[in-house]
């Protein structure tokens, strides 16, 4: 039998994705109308064997993630739970730390995600090397370019056995083009390298703590602890891929994540794709409609749109490339380009909210999303417009590259600024 530990981090983390993470928790925000999460969900219960899955973070287990895991649960007829860790434990301190809970049962293995990426999971792909061969390490991996590489953990494999010979986490010159996916499959044998950076760990600690400079008991980087150091050493493996995938940091990432879970629900669940109907909105390419939201049939909508929960469509609406929040309201002929418009904001009839996307170069096949810094040299990049939950946006105004923080009542048009 087999499980999956799901990574979801916890308050402190997600913090690129603000305004957007005061409302839910990262972990949950929708991504082409289902949570963040979801998507790894339903690829670890696709999976023969899966038995249990697990999330682990420090969150406080508040109210929509009790709800998300009830729904969860039945949904997928399996069980789903959260266990919190009493501080951040890092990438890999709370797998130590759950072990036993891991490891109830006697997995034959388990696979370990990190709650920010957008991927097709080629989960089974995985178990079936595992399977061949099995190593107490097997990560996912992808190509980078050269530039972008250095965002991301850098493994160098050795092409015929595919054995990781090196690793660095984020180096700060070019090591590999192949990057580390964040998904992962460990044998139960992985846990024991594990101890022993813990017990590593408490020993450096005792000798240390007087210098204050400790991150904390039980912390492990999983990355730099864990990879770098076992590296060369015949138990770390990497499968290559060249399916979809990407990092959620930014609102922008999330906005991008949405368009490739789109495209793929071609094949995984075209029933969730809006289709054109008589007397219905006009649809352009993949767009996602949740079944209370209401539509009006003038509407223009897509490609790449997903309207939550309880949104309402007026007349003439155009929307395109964009992800529209559970209760909000866009109002007759409004037109909402590259944008996110928040839980339950309202944009005010013929007003123009528009952002300017930052996707992947298209021209270069192993180019993926920046997700920086909004700022260079102290100025606001142009990006995506973000609208925080319960923003009203007035008729006609033009709201142009700019976040608007939650619950403002706007009153002109505002261009390249952040609305605080
Ligand atoms: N439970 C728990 N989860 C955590 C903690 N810290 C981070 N996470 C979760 O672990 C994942 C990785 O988070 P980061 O620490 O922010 O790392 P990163 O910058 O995303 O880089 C990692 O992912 C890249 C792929 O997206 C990799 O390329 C890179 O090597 C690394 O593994 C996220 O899902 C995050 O929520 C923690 O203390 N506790």
């Amino acid at each position: 039998m087999l499980k999956a530990v799901i990574l979801i981090g916890g308050p402190q983390k997600g913090t690129r994705f603000r305004p957007l993470s005061f409302e839910v928790p990262k972990p949950l925000f929708p991504v082409a109308g289902v949570p963040m999460i979801q998507h790894h969900i339903e690829a670890c219960a696709q999976v023969p064997g899966m038995q249990e899955i697990l999330l682990i973070g420090f969150y406080q287990p508040d109210e929509p993630l009790t709800r998300f895991l009830e729904a969860a649960q039945q949904e997928f007829n399996l069980p789903i739970r959260y266990l919190q860790e009493f501080a951040p434990l890092g990438t890999g301190g709370g797998l130590y730390h759950f072990r036993d809970q891991i490891l109830a049962g006697s997995p034959e293995a388990f696979f370990v995600l990190n709650a920010d990426v957008c991927s097709d999971f080629p989960l089974s792909a995985m178990l079936d090397v595992h399977r061949h061969q099995p190593h107490p390490f097997l990560l996912l991996g992808t190509t980078a370019n050269r530039t972008q590489s250095l965002n991301y953990g850098c493994i160098v494999e050795n092409p015929q056995t595919h054995e990781v010979l090196h690793y660095v986490e984020k180096p700060s010159t070019f090591v590999s083009d192949i990057i580390n996916c964040g998904i992962y499959l460990f044998s139960p044998e992985a846990l024991k390298p594990l101890r022993d950076v813990f017990q590593r760990n408490q020993q450096d600690r005792q000798l240390e703590d007087s210098s204050g400079l400790w991150p904390g008991a039980g912390t492990i980087r999983l990355e730099q602890d864990v990879f770098s150091a076992l590296a060369g050493q015949g138990q770390i493996y990497v499968h290559l891929t060249d399916g979809i995938w990407s990092q959620i940091k930014s609102a922008g990432s999330a906005l991008y994540a949405s368009r490739l879970y789109l495209s793929q629900y071609q094949l995984t669940h075209p029933e969730r794709l809006a289709k054109h109907t008589p007397g219905g909105p006009r649809i352009r390419g993949n767009v996602y409609i949740h079944p209370t939201a209401k539509v009006a049939p003038s509407a223009v909508l897509g490609p790449n749109v997903s309207i939550g929960e309880g949104v309402t469509i007026g007349e003439g609406v155009r929307l395109r490339e964009s992800i529209v929040l559970h209760g909000a309201t866009l109002q007759e002929h409004t037109c909402v380009l590259h944008s996110i418009v928040g839980w339950g904001s309202t944009v005010g009839r013929w007003a123009r909210v528009e952002g300017t996307p930052n996707d992947p170069n298209p021209n270069d096949p192993r180019a993926h999303m920046d997700s920086e810094s909004l700022f260079k040299d102290g100025k606001l990049l142009p990006a995506i417009t973000i609208l925080g939950c319960r923003v009203r946006i007035p008729a006609e105004v033009l709201i142009l590259n700019s976040i608007v923080l939650p619950h403002k009542e706007l009153s002109r048009s505002f261009t390249n600024q952040i609305i605080l």
